[in-house]
């Protein structure tokens, strides 16, 4: 038996979704439901997997982008809605789609695929690394300490209003590991609001406009004083922006409990509130997970940071022409015949690639072969990075 993989044709890609659904255990969408879903796939971007002419698995992607260290642009498919059928499973339907999906990816220049994980296990095998963590978070009763800094204003927006469709891009991409969100993305606001969500967003404006936004659902908890205000999507262009946006939402009123789930895993929020036990970090989860589809042009687009020049093996034997040996220094990095310091597979590479983790720790977990003992540190110094990558868009 050997699985088919092909690009659906816009008119199967309702079967693919309910059967996308059916893998998380949902029920299929309604007419109404889907008249606001439709136009959220790419055309010639969604596979589906075949047993003859049974569909029996499906996944897609979005054309997308991705900050790199330096600054640097590089274009991502951003991969998503990943499922086969219950009684098909673990007969090879995902390793066929992966293996199309990856060669399309790379047959359209995109230098990264990259994607949220229903489960921990799944991605590796295939080269994806978790490149960028987030921390979730609750607040209950915080204050920022005075001193803080931050000013401007915060507006509720009305539902509806696409204010952050392009405030987002404007500035919500500073950042390393930030990706663009394609109009596919935004689709879950639209539904959101055509269903008549309470979806509440919240924008705030400093000295040069607006640079910031929240977005929550209001539970109640106990009794209408007593609500868990549920951050879906927080998006700061700079510290000033983010603390002015939390001080807006510890402020409101009939609350309990602020919960974020997706945060910098650097921003040091319990440094900021006048008691910090009102403010529990809850988990430091992966966020992003890469797959270097084209590494010669990743490793060659990144900055890197002075220091001695290191030999460094990528094995990739899923997209055999990455597999080699580069010489990553200060001014960049190209292919090379000289001996290898370390090797790594495809996971590995995509986990320091943003610099979300250290050659040395991941040395010390046996996740790179180390052939030259100096080369984790020297590596360690030219992948340096300011700010914990971070990506805070979930798809
Ligand atoms: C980006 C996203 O959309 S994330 C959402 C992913 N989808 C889901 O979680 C929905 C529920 N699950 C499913 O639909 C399926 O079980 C899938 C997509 C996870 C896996 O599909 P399958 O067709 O069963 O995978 P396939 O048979 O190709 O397995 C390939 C390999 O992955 C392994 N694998 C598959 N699923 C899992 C899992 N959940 N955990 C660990 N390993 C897994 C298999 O054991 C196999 O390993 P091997 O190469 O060492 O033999």
């Amino acid at each position: 038996m050997t699985v088919e993989v092909r690009p659906l044709a816009d008119g199967e890609v309702r079967a693919a979704h309910t059967l996308f659904r059916a893998s998380l255990h949902r029920g299929p969408m309604s007419d109404e439901q889907w008249e606001t879903f439709v136009d959220s796939f790419e055309p010639g971007r969604t596979h589906g997997a075949f047993d003859g002419d049974r569909l029996v698995g499906t996944a897609l992607a979005w054309s997308s982008d991705l900050r790199v260290p330096g600054g640097a642009v590089l274009p991502m498919a951003a991969v998503t809605r990943v499922g086969v059928r219950a009684d098909f499973r673990r007969r090879g339907a995902l390793r066929a789609l992966m293996g199309v999906q990856l060669a399309d990816v790379a047959r359209r220049g995109e230098v990264f695929a990259g994607l949220h994980a229903s489960e921990a296990g799944i991605y590796g095998r295939f080269g994806y690394g978790v490149a960028t963590r987030s921390q979730r978070m609750a607040a209950k009763g915080a204050r920022l300490r005075p001193g803080v800094p931050f000013g401007g204003s915060v507006r509720v927006v009305d539902a509806g209003d696409k204010v952050i469709f392009d405030l987002y891009a404007a500035v919500g991409r500073a950042g390393v590991g930030t990706i663009a969100r394609p109009a596919a993305m935004w689709k879950n606001y639209e539904r959101a609001w055509a269903i008549k969500e309470n979806l509440v967003t919240a924008v705030h404006t400093g000295p040069g406009g607006d640079d910031g936004f929240v977005t929550w659902r209001p539970v109640e908890s106990e009794g209408f004083e007593q609500h868990v205000l549920q951050v879906e999507d927080f998006v700061a262009a700079d510290a000033g922006a983010a603390y002015a946006l939390w001080d807006f939402l510890f402020s409101l009123d009939l609350v309990e409990r602020v919960r974020v789930w997706q945060r910098p895993v650097d921003e040091a929020l319990q440094a900021a509130v006048v008691d910090p036990r009102t403010v529990t970090v809850e988990g430091v989860e992966d966020d992003l997970w890469v797959r270097v589809v084209d590494v010669p042009a990743a490793l060659a687009a990144r900055a890197y940071r002075p220091g001695d020049p290191v030999v460094v093996e990528v094995l990739d034997p899923l997209l055999e022409a990455n597999s080699g040996r580069y010489v990553i220094g200060p001014g960049g990095a190209e292919r090379t015949g000289a001996e290898a310091a370390v090797a790594v597979d495809a996971e590995v590479l995509a986990m320091v690639y943003l610099g979300g983790w250290t050659w040395t720790a991941l040395a010390a977990a046996g996740r790179v072969q180390v052939r030259d003992p100096d080369a984790p540190a020297a590596l360690d110094r030219l992948f340096a990075v300011d700010r914990a990558p971070f990506t805070g868009t979930y798809y």
